[in-house]
């Protein structure tokens, strides 16, 4: 079963599983996702709270391991509304371990996010260092990842918690991609400009402490992560223990790097407009994988910049309007 799976990593993760032969249902609310961004047999529209509903799709399939990738995720939104965060988030979470339990499907792949970390006190991130996030978003995944936890312990349900930095890209056959409304992520912000959808991109700071005073991030191809996906759910299936692993390419790149690869990929000058700071933003995140590259023997496949940008763009160009 994959949770959010009509969302944009949901959508590519289900996509890869197809390609690998895996049987997959899929459920959605279609809160944020696009029904016609996933091709599967069987589609379930609700929301994970419905509990009732969603323990009859439990009774209708057999289930072996949970991919959950359902969740409210925007740093800035959950500012403002920290009860829809944790309502979504850490009170779907409940709903559906305890369903699983119920079911006794004893296997789930999660999403995580590099904003559990907070501000980092060493670069790159390793899964050890301290967990003390800046934003109610990076709270309920925390709290979500601790819920598993006890899960484990108490009921035997096995996790492996996958910390995404930056997801960007999309499948390189550009037939699914990110579509989100409204936008709030810079790679896609950026090829609004030569798409005509917005005349400049906004930098948020450029003062910070890195060399051209722009925040650094660790881009990971969509691709990548669905794949990851995969590789944790046949960690699991070895028998393995539980445990969280970082995905990210251990690459930074400023927000400046970023447009100067799209300004190349889109041969547009993409003029920009330098605005203040985004409230909660940390200067560099840059991801350790080692653990998931030895202990997964996951390897990404799509690691620069140059390549996440163009499959973005192939599929923007192709899509104006999204789906
Ligand atoms: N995009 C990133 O860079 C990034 C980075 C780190 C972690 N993540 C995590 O990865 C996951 C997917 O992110 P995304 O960018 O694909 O987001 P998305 O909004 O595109 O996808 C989320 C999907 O979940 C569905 N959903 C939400 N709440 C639901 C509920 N209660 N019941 C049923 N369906 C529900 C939405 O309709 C949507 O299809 C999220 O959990 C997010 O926190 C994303
Ligand atoms: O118009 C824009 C949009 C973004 N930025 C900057 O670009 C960088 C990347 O911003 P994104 O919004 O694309 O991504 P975030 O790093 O804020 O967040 C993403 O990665 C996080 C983990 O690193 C979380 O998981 C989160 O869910 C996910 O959206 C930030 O420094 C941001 O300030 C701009 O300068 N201009």
């Amino acid at each position: 079963m994959i949770t959010g799976g009509a969302g944009y990593i949901g959508s590519h993760t289900v996509r890869y599983f197809s390609e690998v032969n895996e049987e997959v249902i899929v459920v959605d609310n279609l809160q944020s996702g696009h029904r016609k961004s996933v091709d599967v047999k069987h589609f379930y529209e609700l929301d994970l709270r419905e509990k009732e509903a969603l323990n009859n799709v439990f009774k209708r399939h057999s289930i072996e391991a949970v991919i959950h990738f359902a969740a409210n995720s925007l740093v800035g939104e959950s500012m403002d509304k920290p009860y829809d965060y944790y309502h979504n988030n850490v009170y779907g979470m409940m709903c559906l371990l305890d369903v699983m339990k119920k079911h006794k499907v004893g296997k789930m792949v999660f999403s995580s996010t590099a904003a559990i970390y907070g501000e980092p006190t060493s670069i790159p991130i390793l899964e050890g260092e301290d967990t003390t996030p800046t934003n109610p978003y990076g709270e309920t995944k925390l709290a979500m990842e601790k819920m598993m936890k006890w899960f484990d312990q108490g009921y035997g349900v096995k996790y492996v918690s996958l910390r995404y930095f930056n997801a960007a890209g999309a499948h390189e056959s550009g037939e699914i991609g990110e579509d989100h409304k409204p936008e709030t992520h810079l790679i896609p912000l950026v090829l609004e400009v030569p798409l005509g959808k917005r005349e400049t991109i906004s930098i948020f700071g450029d003062d910070y402490p890195t060399e051209d005073g722009t925040c650094i991030r660790d881009y990971i191809h969509v691709m990548d992560i669905a794949s990851a996906h995969y590789a944790a759910l046949e960690y699991l299936r070895k028998g393995h223990s539980s445990d969280a692993f970082n995905l990210g390419n251990g690459m930074g790149y400023s927000v400046k790097e970023v447009i100067d690869v799209a300004r190349n990929i889109t041969e547009h000058s993409l003029p920009v407009e330098m605005k203040a700071r985004r409230l909660g933003d940390p200067a560099i995140l840059i991801a350790s994988s080692e653990k998931a590259q030895t202990k997964l023997d996951w390897k990404p496949r799509f690691p620069t910049l140059e390549k996440i940008m163009l499959d973005a763009w192939n599929w923007h160009r192709t899509h104006p309007k999204g789906y």
